[in-house]
């Protein structure tokens, strides 16, 4: 079931008409669909049910936003995060810290130590040098870093090489083959509790055999490292779940992937974890925009102008990705269109030559799938400013990020006083 359909000819997120929020709110905006948020929560929660107890840490970076967050903890998801902003934001949506699993190659002796002070569940070490680093600041800190070592299995996830992970030249995790070594190196330190190994191949993966894959691999890896006396009681099996960004795309669904998953870990006797993101907020959001005008200087497609740029959703720009764009009000014309941004970079293009809905001077429209990797990716470049966010509930709605003005973001700066 979709939360975001046409009711009377206007498009509605779940009971809420999109033109309210537009002129009430502003555009361009994020809106997103509680009600879609919980469904994916749950599917994905029920496509687990073969295994037991499986932990489930909402990957934070794919939507941060507060709002968001507080509808997944009240499902009972714990959070993947991967700087100390994002675990503020966990603590402050009340994810337990047991819940809260700390990523990323880059954790500062700031954030480790806030990790360690705010008792997190576990730490993902990205390397022997990370692992050394931690255990000395745990100890200063008298406290026990419980920890996976992620490992890099060397596997071609098949999706855009910016959002690939697992690839030997991939900057994640250490290499598979010299895990048991770096495993049995950081277990004797007495910072750490080397509890369990973690992978995370890539994202919008379209088929489960690479990570069937990879999950083979850490099995195998488990094994060796249980014949080595060592402790691996706990494997986190990260996200990466494609969803589809246009209608033909097919994706692997959340129960064939749970089936898979069960298959593959038969008999590792863990706590398995995972750390999902796209899956569940991708389609639990669009981006409304309204059309400022419409060029059309040349005899080729028109060039539809919106008030969305770049700056407020990157993926076309960044990953060449393809989003949906669909009327508010469609008239049932259909022609070929560019829709751009108003930003200085012809890079700032959502559309080339598409065949959609035919949009006019004031218009509103979406862009589809944007509820993960949308508005946390956003920028002031050009000096606009940061795009708000709503949360609708049935026919209720609740402004949950502020439009952040770019006069805001200009008293944040000063000329120094030689320059005055
Ligand atoms: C370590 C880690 N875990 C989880 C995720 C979430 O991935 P996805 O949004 O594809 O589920 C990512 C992003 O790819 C990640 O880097
Ligand atoms: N930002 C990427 C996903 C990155 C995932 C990071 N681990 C996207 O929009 O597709």
């Amino acid at each position: 079931m979709n939360h975001f359909e046409l009711r009377e000819g206007v498009l509605h997120a779940e009971g809420v008409p999109l033109p309210w929020i537009a002129a009430e709110v502003g555009t361009p905006v994020y809106v997103y669909s509680q009600a879609t948020l919980v469904r994916h929560a749950r599917v994905f929660r029920d496509a687990l049910s073969a295994l037991d107890n499986p932990h489930i840490a909402f990957a934070v970076k794919s939507n941060p936003n507060l709002a968001v967050l507080k509808v997944l903890q009240r499902e009972g998801y714990g959070a993947d995060v991967v700087s100390g902003g994002e675990l503020s934001r966990a603590l402050a949506a009340d994810m337990a810290p047991a819940d809260i699993v700390f990523s990323g190659v880059g954790k500062t002796r700031d954030e480790m130590i806030y990790g360690l002070q705010t008792e997190i569940g576990q730490f993902n070490v990205e390397s022997e040098e990370e692992g050394i680093e931690l255990s000395a600041i745990a100890e200063a800190q008298g406290k026990i870093a419980r920890c996976a070592l992620r490992v890099n299995p060397d596997v071609d996830a098949g999706t855009h090489e910016k959002i690939s992970t697992g690839k030997a030249e991939n900057k994640f995790g250490v290499p598979i083959h010299r895990a048991g070594e770096i495993y049995a190196a950081l277990a004797v330190l007495p910072g750490l509790e080397m509890r369990g190994i973690a992978v995370h191949i890539g994202s919008q993966l379209s088929s489960l055999v690479p990570l069937e894959t990879a999950f083979g691999k850490v099995g195998a890896l488990i094994a060796d490292l249980r014949a080595q006396g060592q402790n691996v009681t706990h494997a986190d099996l990260g996200g990466g779940l494609g969803v589809p960004y246009k209608a033909d795309d097919v994706m692997p669904s959340p129960a064939e992937y749970g089936a898979m998953v069960a298959r593959v870990t038969a008999g590792w006797n863990v706590a398995l974890s995972f750390e999902p993101g796209r899956i569940i907020a991708g389609n639990a959001g669009v981006l409304l925009t309204r059309v400022i005008r419409v060029k059309r200087s040349s005899n080729a497609s028109p060039f539809v102008v919106v008030d969305a740029a770049m700056n407020d959703l990157a993926r076309p720009a960044m990953y060449g990705a393809w989003h949906d764009i669909d009327a508010v009000v469609p008239s049932g014309a259909t022609s070929e269109s560019h829709v751009v941004g108003p930003i200085c970079e012809t890079g700032d293009t959502f559309a080339m030559n598409r065949l959609m809905a035919t949009l006019e001077t004031g218009d509103l429209a979406v862009f589809r799938t944007a509820g993960a990797y949308g508005a946390t990716m956003a920028s002031s470049y050009n000096s606009r400013g940061f795009v708000a966010e709503v949360l609708v509930d049935g026919d209720r709605y609740a402004v949950v990020a502020d439009r952040l003005p770019p006069a805001d973001i200009m008293a944040a700066e000063r000329v120094p006083a030689w320059l005055k």
